[in-house]
């Protein structure tokens, strides 16, 4: 089942980017403002387990993670007028990418190196794949993940916004968007 047929109005949005670059965040903002539900991807897998992601990366395994992750993005992105936000690695499986494509609106969130690195210290507990690693290695990582983030629908450089001004840009931008291809 895809909801590819569904006019861009009702179609479920995805945010994806990398760790720490505000997808939670943002996703629940543009929820509220557009009065839509809201699904956080890893919120959902740590339901399923009853335990947060970190204690899943240690005690299941990444790979399980990785399962649980691709059958909840087939679950939630094939329904209509979700606000989704999925977790910074979703987008390194192909299905995944390909089954947000063909049924969604995919956001990318897009931050500088510079600014991104200021944000390390608040989110390094909770992102198992960020612990362990040197500055350099995550600024490796960083940059390889860019690649996956190309595959998108639009893209919003999110540097020296505060997420009110993100949230108001997107939905602002969104209802342009519908009244244009309605
Ligand atoms: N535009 C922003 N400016 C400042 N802090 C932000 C911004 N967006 C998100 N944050 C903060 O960064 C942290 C990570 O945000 P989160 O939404 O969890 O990111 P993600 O879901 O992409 O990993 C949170 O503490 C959040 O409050
Ligand atoms: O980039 C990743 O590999 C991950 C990102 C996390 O989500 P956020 O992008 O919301 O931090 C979470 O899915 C998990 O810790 C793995
Ligand atoms: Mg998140």
């Amino acid at each position: 089942m895809t909801n590819n047929h569904v006019s861009p109005r009702e179609k479920s949005i995805v945010f994806i980017g990398f760790m720490g670059v505000g997808k939670t965040t943002i996703g629940k903002l543009v929820a509220q403002k557009l009065y839509r539900t809201f699904i956080d991807i890893d919120e959902e897998i740590e339901k399923e387990y009853g335990m947060p992601t970190q204690q899943i990366f240690q005690k299941i395994g990444e790979k399980a993670f990785r399962e649980k992750e691709k059958s909840l993005i087939q679950k939630f992105c094939t329904q209509k007028l979700k606000i989704i936000s999925v977790g910074g690695g979703a987008f390194l499986q192909k299905e995944i990418r390909d089954i947000c494509l063909t049924n969604c609106t995919v956001i990318a969130l897009d931050i500088s190196w510079d600014s991104w690195k200021e944000r390390l210290n608040v989110i390094i507990d909770s992102r198992p794949v960020l612990q362990g690693r040197s500055m350099e290695e995550i600024e490796e990582l960083f940059y390889k993940r860019q690649e996956i983030y190309s595959a998108h629908n639009s893209k919003l450089v999110t540097d020296n916004l505060n997420v009110e001004e993100i949230a108001d840009y997107i939905t602002d931008s969104l209802k342009v968007a519908w009244e244009i291809y309605s």
